[in-house]
């Protein structure tokens, strides 16, 4: 029971802000109208219930005239169930595509906020394939809870409906036992009652495992499809290593696990199909029974007859809601709790700062000047990474840092860029001031080449002329044409190209402060010469901290830090060396 109520407290909780959102009315309006049809269906189930008396009543009369009357009030009734049967489930469909984008505008908007996704996987227990949770668990939810919710609605209210007219007709239709009548008041509806309750007690019984067997499913076909498109992604490397071997086992493996836990759900699945399915045939005939003894002492007509099993299986029906939908309970808890995991992971991310000792960000006001003050950089498990204390990096400086592989550079970088909270100490960055991380394989979005230097500023943001310069400026000449054609340049350049390519994305930017991770540490020594004079040229004022293994990168900058090791920890001293100053232009 404290399981359902706190399932539904989440669903409460997932479902309600999109009917409070901008696009309440519509939402709220497309519900209510689709409320108001699911309650009219129930009502002409109610009319058609009664009209089956009369039927029957004439046939068993022979009346002629009475048969025509009721075969076209049939036929108005049944025209209004179709075009309400027609509007309802087009409604029900334009509320899901509204509400399902609502939802996934708002999941993508928290995900991409502040490097929440990234921080998500820092943190290892993040929820696993957050692309299934924003498409295929969003789509399903919305489905699920309307076609649920509304199915559950409609019992209700049937069940209402019918219990009226079935206790009517418990008293019209007394239970005949053995040659006399037994007065039990609404004896068909305590009937009803017992069975449903039978029913769906044994019904929780046989199928409670497939909620958790269906979560484990959605989690092991998204590995395997997550697997899948790392094979892809990586298809040039898996083909040079000639990998394709073992990575068949390995995705073989994670289908076996799709495979297994399918096993068990089909078992378990055939259970409870033995069982509803025997339960509900059951049920045709129940009603049938119970009645039959009063019709064959000619007690009730026929039409009383064929009412109270037509009532009698509405009432039943309704009451044993949870049988039938068990199987799509199930799947909606899973996917609920797959949803709960989601915004638990991403709320606890962005705020892990605020959580749980962290590096602090703050703005310097009207220094320049970028400070790092009693800073300890920490791995995800807490173990102390890099240390750093009363280090400045003034405006317009050249800083050179240089350390052992592993030693916790890069990680300096995303500490400064704020998108790593690991650790204690303070940065101080100036206020508004544009910081541009250009890592040794930089990203560019599958697409036009135009969007993919530009990014992440939109394409027209820069003019072609200028984009195309900047290429040919740092070397692409071949490229400088070919701006709006469509590619999947990671894929499709060398990785000296594409470390070219992010520099002309920086130079576009001109940010105050560049980062280069090891940017450049894929071209040959005179490429790289010669990009760094090109930065020197077009950014005079640009603050350029470069991570580098290469001597050759000291004529470039004004200062070179070392990290020393200090035990387990590696700290960036304060103690910078001048750098050479270059002395030929040659390259
Ligand atoms: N997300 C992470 N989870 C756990 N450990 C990490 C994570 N990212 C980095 N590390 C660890 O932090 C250490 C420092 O990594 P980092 O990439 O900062 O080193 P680096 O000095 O830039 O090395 P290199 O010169 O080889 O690029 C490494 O031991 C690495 O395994």
């Amino acid at each position: 029971m404290n399981n359902i109520r706190a399932t539904l407290a989440i669903v409460w909780r997932i479902a309600v802000p999109y009917f409070r959102s901008e696009d309440k009315w519509a939402g709220c309006g497309l519900l209510g109208a689709v409320i108001a049809m699911e309650l009219a269906l129930v009502a002409i189930d109610v009319l058609v219930n009664q009209w089956q008396n009369r039927f029957y009543s004439a046939l068993q009369a022979s009346d002629w005239d009475a048969f025509v009357t009721q075969i076209w009030i049939f036929v108005g009734l049944a025209s209004t169930y179709i075009a309400l049967a027609v509007y309802k489930l087009y409604l029900n469909q334009w509320l899901q595509i509204r509400w399902r984008q609502w939802l996934t505008r708002h999941y993508l908007g928290e995900w991409l906020e502040n490097a929440t996704h990234y921080r998500m996987q820092l943190k290892g227990d993040a929820a696993d394939n957050p692309d299934q949770r924003i498409t295929e668990d969003v789509k399903n939810f919305v489905e699920q809870t309307l076609t649920i919710g509304l199915g559950l609605l409609s019992s209700i209210v049937t069940l209402f409906s019918f219990v009226i007219i079935l206790w009517g007709l418990s008293n019209a239709a007394p239970l005949h036992l053995f040659g006399t009548d037994l007065m039990i008041p609404g004896y068909l509806c305590w009937g009803a009652l017992i069975y449903a309750i039978f029913g769906t007690a044994l019904t929780h019984w046989i199928g409670s495992p497939l909620v958790n067997l269906n979560f484990e499913q959605q989690r092991y076909e998204a590995d395997f499809r997550f697997n899948l498109v790392r094979v892809r992604e990586n298809s040039e490397q898996i083909a040079l290593l000639k990998g394709e071997g073992a990575e068949r086992g390995r995705l073989l493996d994670r289908f076996g696990f799709v495979i297994g836990n399918w096993y068990a759900i089909m078992s378990r699945t055939k259970r409870l199909t033995a069982f509803t399915a025997s339960y509900q045939q059951a049920a045709v005939i129940f009603p049938y029974v119970l009645v039959a003894p009063a019709f064959f002492a000619k007690k009730i007509q026929l039409g009383d007859m064929m009412q109270t099993a037509s009532a009698f299986s509405s009432v039943q029906g309704a009451l044993s809601f949870f049988v039938t939908a068990y199987r799509s309970l199930a799947e909606w808890r899973a996917i609920v709790a797959r949803l709960d995991g989601f915004e638990m992971s991403v709320a606890s991310s962005a705020n892990l700062p605020a959580h749980e000792p962290a590096i602090a960000l703050a703005a310097t006001g009207s220094s320049r000047t970028i400070a790092l003050e009693q800073l300890c950089v920490n791995l995800p498990n807490g173990a102390p990474l890099v240390a750093a204390d009363a280090f400045a990096i003034q405006p317009s400086e050249r800083v050179l840092v240089t350390g052992p592989s592993g030693s916790g550079k890069s990680t300096l970088f995303r500490a400064i860029a704020g998108i790593w909270p690991f650790g204690t100490g303070t940065i101080l960055v100036p206020e508004k001031a544009r910081l541009m991380m250009l890592p040794q394989r930089p990203y560019f979005p599958v697409g036009a080449l135009r969007d993919a230097v530009v990014y992440p500023a939109k394409p027209d943001t820069f003019e072609a002329a200028r984009v195309r310069d900047t290429l040919i400026a740092v070397g692409l000449t071949n490229l400088a044409g070919r701006l709006d054609e469509d590619g999947h340049w990671n894929r499709m350049l060398s990785l000296g190209e594409q470390q070219r390519l992010g520099l002309a994305r920086a130079l576009l930017h001109a940010p105050d402060y560049l980062f280069l991770d090891e940017a450049t540490a894929s071209l040959d020594e005179p490429s790289e010469a010669r990009l760094y004079r090109l930065l020197a040229e077009k950014l005079p004022h640009a603050t350029i901290v470069s991570i580098g293994h290469r001597s050759t990168l000291d004529v470039f900058h004004t200062r070179k830090v070392a990290m020393r090791q200090d035990g387990e920890i590696h700290v960036l001293g304060n103690d910078g060396a001048p750098a050479e100053k270059e002395t030929s232009t040659a390259g």
